[in-house]
């Protein structure tokens, strides 16, 4: 794996609302992602998980440049994301792909599969009609999809096909970055396993770096290099998978593991531990995580604890003020 950074992600933040109405009363507003900082490898997997309203989703669009930060900086391959999507929208839209978590609704129903995958080869590459061709055959046989297929519609697929579908889509962009957003959450688990191989041999074929947001903890656990866990908008823990995992600092990385049904079955984990969170208009002064944590102290009220290195590993950040030790691997 290359060590060269691809993406780094800066202090960003995403606001939704705020300000004032035209007769000068504030707007509620949600700050969806705050002061997230994350680095991406070329080559890496970089896993984001966390429970339902976190700001995954919010993360992800930001990175396709669907999303306008409204704070901070991402850099994509050392350029100012958001000033290159304003520039060259299409430039962007060939290096950065992202894909659904709803296969079949993700494609349009009244286009075949040639038309669908036909788009992005001529807008975005500008293939002539005997490369468009070949393309098209590579892309069907990198996602396990017999040719005959491209003359069919997105309803005449399973889940999983259509996915591979969607992933299809996304490679034929000839990108360097896919950020897949639950890309298998709404796979049976049988399926998942396929897709989730597929993923795999073409990051290694195609040379790609993956963002893989999911709340399922076993699924980021096998497709992930680094893990970025989140919480109510902010960075809980980040590092490598078998660090995170392994031996977790942050005590919402406990409880998320903690709350694991049976061994190896960790897909409701993050849904499992969705009790009493915060209300995103009034956020708690302090750390989020600080009225449902069992280690928590006075002061972890008082203000947002920073992502702090562990002793064992410079790039294994944990935000808390008592977060668990060496001597506590689970
Ligand atoms: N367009 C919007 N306007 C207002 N609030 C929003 C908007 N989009 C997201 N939010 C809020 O921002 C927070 C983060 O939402 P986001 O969808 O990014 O979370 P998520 O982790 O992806 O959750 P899920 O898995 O349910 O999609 C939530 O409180 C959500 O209600």
């Amino acid at each position: 794996m290359s060590e060269t950074g691809l993406l780094s992600i800066e202090n960003v933040q995403k606001r939704f609302g705020g300000g004032r109405t035209l007769f000068g009363t504030e707007r509620p507003a949600v700050h969806a992602v705050q002061d997230v900082t994350i680095h991406v490898k070329r080559g890496e997997t970089l896993g984001i998980v966390g429970e339902s309203g976190c700001g995954k989703s919010t993360l992800a669009r930001m990175l396709t440049g669907l999303d306008r930060p409204t704070g901070g900086s991402i850099l994509f391959d050392g350029k100012d994301l958001v000033a290159e999507a304003s520039r060259d929208r299409r430039a962007l839209s060939r290096r950065i792909q992202y894909v659904f978590q709803d296969p079949v609704a993700s494609l349009n129903p009244r286009k075949t599969i040639r038309d669908i995958l036909e788009t992005p080869l001529i807008h975005l590459l500008g293939l002539d009609r005997a490369a468009q061709k070949d393309r098209l055959e590579e892309l069907m046989r990198a996602v396990n999809l017999a040719p005959e297929f491209l003359e069919r519609y997105p309803h005449e697929f399973s889940g999983g096909q259509a996915q591979r579908i969607g992933i299809a889509r996304a490679l034929a962009a000839d990108p360097e970055l896919i950020v897949l957003d639950e890309p298998v959450s709404a796979l049976d688990v049988s399926v998942q396993a396929q897709v989730l191989n597929i993923l795999d041999d073409l990051k290694h074929r195609f040379s790609l770096t993956y963002v893989f947001i999911s709340h399922d903890l076993s699924v980021v656990e096998s497709v992930s290099d680094r893990v970025a866990v989140m919480y109510f908008g902010r960075i809980a823990e980040v590092g490598p998978a078998r660090e995170v995992f392994g031996r977790p600092r942050h005590p919402y990385t406990h409880l998320l593991l903690g709350s694991v049904p049976s061994p190896g079955k960790r897909s409701l984990a993050a849904e499992d531990a969705t009790s009493e969170l915060p209300d995103p208009y009034h956020p708690p002064p302090g750390c989020a995580f600080h009225a449902r944590c069992p280690r928590g102290q006075p002061d972890c009220t008082a203000k947002p604890p920073l992502p702090t290195p562990a002793p064992h590993g410079l790039d294994h950040l944990a935000a808390c003020y008592h977060p668990h030790g060496e001597s506590e691997r689970t």
